[in-house]
């Protein structure tokens, strides 16, 4: 799979840190261009992160404004997209649905599902028009199995899921393809927000007795992300120690 994606250009939103920098770290070993999207793009350490995007830009997914004006430096600079990884996202509270709070909830579909749906709109007129694009949205095993005490988070999750088949069906033959990733949980920011108890219950159901790697996330994306995933959309890729049975 070495360079892989030579001449590609790849947007990684949310790829400052976590599972979005492996990603976007890996996409650019197999030879693609990287934008890198997040809410504050300052600090990069090229040398920590082994590598230096094409682009780096303060966009908020949930903004639709924010997208759209994102996309289009990204394709007037380098006149191509060919991959866009919706990984952005955010827990949001750890509490009973009785107790989540309204405003939480509405900041969680916000940014986790239709930050998902702004970028996807955003970018498939162009790769439509290009006759090729490759988008994979980061999705959670919370969104295929709905994980108590994060139901705003699992609703999202289960949204993304849908969106990216419905939309995959509209795309089939355009050369666009979308597929999604059900990651369970990962040691990064995102899990530090979690208890101690919701932690080593996740684990628990992880019949391979260990969390997941981002490098295991970043090998499988890349694989989706470039012209060898040719007949597969609509689907959900599962990286889950053996827990996702269906
Ligand atoms: N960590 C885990 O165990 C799992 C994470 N995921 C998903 O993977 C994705 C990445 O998660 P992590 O790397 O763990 O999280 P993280 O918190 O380490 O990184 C998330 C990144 O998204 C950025 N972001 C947040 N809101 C944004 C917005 N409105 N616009 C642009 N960027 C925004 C943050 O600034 C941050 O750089 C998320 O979608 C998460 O739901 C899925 C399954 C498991
Ligand atoms: C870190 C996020 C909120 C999370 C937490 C727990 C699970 C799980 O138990 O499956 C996930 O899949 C997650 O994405």
């Amino acid at each position: 799979m070495t360079r892989y994606l030579e001449g590609q250009t790849a947007i990684v939103t949310g790829g400052m840190r976590g599972i979005g920098l492996g990603i976007a770290r890996r996409l650019h070993t197999a030879g693609a261009q990287i934008a890198i999207w997040d809410l504050a793009v300052d600090g990069w350490d090229s040398v920590a992160n082994g590598f230096e995007p094409v682009m780096r830009q303060a966009v908020d997914v949930a903004s639709l404004a924010s997208v759209e004006a994102a996309f289009g430096e990204v394709v007037a600079q380098q006149g191509r997209v060919d991959i866009l990884v919706n990984n952005a996202g955010i827990n949001g509270p750890v509490a009973p649905c009785w107790e989540y709070p309204a405003a939480a909830w509405d900041q969680v579909i916000a940014i986790d599902l239709t930050g998902v749906f702004y970028c996807c709109r955003t970018a498939i007129p162009h790769m439509r028009e290009r006759g090729y694009g490759r988008i994979v949205n980061v999705a959670s095993m919370a969104g295929k199995d709905g994980v108590q005490y994060i139901s705003g988070y699992s609703a999202a999750k289960a949204g993304v899921i849908a969106f990216t088949k419905a939309a995959a069906k509209e795309l089939a033959q355009d050369g666009v393809l979308l597929n999604c990733i059900a990651p369970a949980m990962v040691e990064t920011g995102l899990m530090a927000e979690m208890t101690p108890e919701h932690i080593a219950a996740s684990k628990a159901k992880i019949p391979m007795g260990r969390f997941l790697q981002v490098e295991e996330i970043a090998n499988m994306v890349t694989w989706i992300a470039g012209p060898e995933c040719s007949f597969t959309t609509g689907f959900v890729f599962d990286l889950s120690g053996g827990r996702a049975t269906y």
